[in-house]
């Protein structure tokens, strides 16, 4: 099913639910819990971004839904402000408290998250009990009102919120499916799978994991603003800490990371409670039991249970054989930058020294990177060269020297790949659950210009940047011979082809300098002279490459320079002729036999 069709009879049979109930159910009663279902729903949805998408887990959820119910009775009791008003703002305020947690907790790890939610949950609910003046204490607030429509006109009827939760529901079946397909979607569930790379690229990991909270903080506010408008009271006793493990099971039972599966998980708890009402006292044990056998036996929950096997009968076993790469006659004009100007230095360190405690990784190094050329690093094991590549990338900073990119200064906190520096990894960082298309087009991420609400919305600016992106992405892909396996997951790909892809990725941020980390590490010697001829190509295309690598045949046949590296010291740097000759590089690499002609093979189509 295409992925139009699928957003399409998702949101088509969601609304007709929401039109039909009130024809289908028995009594005013069955309403009542179809109501509570699509605020359920709601704030499930919400969690789901958390949970599916950043790989993250809120047991605080019912808090922000606590937040929401009391701002709204509060505007309600006090300003009596209009209906959108009357839920955007507790949503808002929701999703302020959520970021202002997350922020500093992120951080550290994503875990303790999980740990400071609890809290947050518990701090919630005794608050509510304790600041009586505001909450009304153990009683609550009663008598909230329905909101008025709009300023000065007639207030919402039962019949009319029913509606707008029903709408609620709707919409956030259709941001969440907008948000997972946007670079928002794709930046988080980067950051879950490999923070390392999502750095490399410009992906803020704390920045995104705030977000996605305040994201799912929002719509549980949203969703506890119109519980307050339906009950007309709140009290401390509407969202405890079984509530929030309730919303925590509808997104894992249903399926975290799938699109519909928090809506089917939410139908499940709303109605399994109802039947089995003479167990009440069983729930806690009830949800305890069912997390585990959910844990278990459907990690995946029921959508994803469904979903892999749909993919195991359309997913044929298919030909691991590649295009070339580079293919030839691929327009990367558009993506890659101008050619720069030869006479300033593509980098310049200057007295670099990187220390771990008392071992001296580099030391006190200083040397220059031509624009336009091909740099090779060699240096025995420990030398010190991928330490030279996270210092120049921004992985490490440096303990002292400084380092400038064509003549400007890098800033150590930061902004290395938006200054026009990508770099590939040793040992490959994919995003291993993303398709190869989307490893690719998560390159676009930093450079993008689309914002938040047109993600949400899929504004025309977001349409147009993702055919844009859709297109840039699939020529990358061509380049390096990937074409046939763009909707492959990463982790599915043979190691060479990650290796392909990786570079792919690197390239989607335009860099003026490409820092490549043992690129031929692992690969067969065929696809060792595709790599070189790669590297020539992308050095053609004004692209400045700088390259660490233990196979020096690839080194000599496609760097015009060469530095050697030894115990974190500069042992030599010039034209690779002339680090060919240097004893001392004879001696660690070359033994007696010439490397020439093993070079000029490499280079040879
Ligand atoms: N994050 C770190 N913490 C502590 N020590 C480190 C760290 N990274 C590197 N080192 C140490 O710094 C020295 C240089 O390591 P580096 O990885 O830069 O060498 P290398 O030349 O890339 O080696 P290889 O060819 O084996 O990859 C080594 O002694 C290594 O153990």
């Amino acid at each position: 099913m295409s992925d139009a069709l699928k957003t399409t009879l998702g949101i088509a049979g969601a609304a007709a639910v929401v039109l039909a109930a009130p024809q289908l159910v028995a009594n005013p009663y069955q309403l009542g819990i179809v109501t509570i279902f699509f605020l359920s729903a709601t704030v499930a949805l919400g969690l789901n971004v958390l949970v599916g998408f950043s790989g993250l887990f809120s047991l605080g959820q019912a808090g922000f839904y606590g937040i929401g119910a009391y701002a709204a009775a509060l505007i309600s009791l006090r300003y009596d402000l209009p209906l959108a008003l009357g839920v955007t703002l507790p949503a808002a305020g929701a999703a302020a408290v959520a970021a202002a947690l997350a922020y500093p907790t992120v951080r550290v790890r994503g875990f303790y998250l999980a740990v400071i939610t609890i809290a947050f949950g518990v701090v919630v609910q005794s608050g509510a009990v304790e600041w009586v003046s505001l909450t009304g204490g153990p009683m609550g607030l009663i008598g909230v009102k329905l909101p008025p429509i709009v300023w000065g006109l007639e207030r919402l009827t039962p019949t009319g919120l029913y509606y707008v939760i029903g709408a609620v529901f709707v919409g956030a079946l259709a941001l969440t499916r907008n948000l997972a397909r946007s670079r928002y979607g794709r930046a988080f569930r980067a950051v879950a799978q490999s923070e390392t790379a999502a750095r490399a690229l410009g992906i803020d990991p704390a920045a995104t994991r705030t977000l996605s909270f305040a994201l799912s903080a929002a719509f549980a506010g949203a969703a506890g603003a119109l519980y307050a408008y339906l009950n007309q009271y709140v009290s401390p006793e509407t969202f405890g800490f079984l509530d929030s493990v309730r919303y925590l099971l509808m997104v894992i039972i249903g399926g975290a990371g799938t699109w519909l599966g928090p809506v089917f998980g939410a139908a499940l708890l709303t109605v399994l409670p109802e039947a089995f009402q003479s167990l009440a006292e069983w729930q806690t044990f009830g949800y305890g039991a069912l997390l585990a056998i959910a844990i278990f036996f459907v990690p995946n929950g029921l959508v994803g249970l469904f979903d892999s096997a749909v993919r195991r009968l359309r997913d044929r076993p298919r030909a691991l054989e590649t295009g070339p790469w580079p293919a030839e006659g691929v327009d990367l004009t558009d993506i890659l930058p101008a050619r720069p100007a030869a006479d300033v230095p593509a980098l310049e360190i200057r007295g670099v020294g990187v220390r771990f405690g008392g071992l001296t990784a580099l030391d006190n190094f200083s040397g220059e990177v031509r624009a336009g050329s091909v740099h090779g690093i060699i240096g025995p094991n420990g030398a010190g060269k991928s330490t030279l590549l996270n210092v120049i990338s921004g992985f490490y900073r440096p303990s002292e020297g400084a380092i400038r990119l064509f003549g400007e200064p890098l800033d150590p906190n930061g902004g290395h790949a938006r200054a026009g520096l990508a770099r590939t990894f040793q040992n490959t960082e994919l995003f291993g659950d993303l398709s190869a298309l989307d490893n690719v087009r998560a390159g676009f991420h930093d450079g993008s210009r689309a914002n938040l609400i047109d993600a949400l919305l899929r504004s025309p600016r977001q349409i147009r940047e993702d055919r844009s992106d859709l297109d840039r992405a699939r020529r990358l892909l061509a380049y390096v011979g990937l074409s046939d396996f763009a909707d492959v997951r990463a982790s599915h790909l043979p190691f060479g082809h990650q290796r392909r892809l990786e570079i792919a990725r690197a390239l989607a941020l335009g860099p003026r300098v490409l820092l490549l980390d043992e690129p031929a590490a692992g690969l067969t010697h065929a696809e060792i002279l595709g790599l070189g001829r790669l590297i020539r190509d992308l050095a053609a295309r004004g692209v400045t490459v700088l390259l660490v690598e233990h196979h020096v045949d690839l080194i000599f046949a496609v760097c015009e320079q060469v530095t050697v590296l030894d115990y974190g010291k500069l042992v030599m740097s010039g034209a690779g002729e002339e680090a060919q000759r240097d004893p001392r590089v004879r001696a660690a690499y070359l033994g007696a036999a010439p490397v020439v002609e093993h070079a000029a093979e490499a280079v040879q189509p």
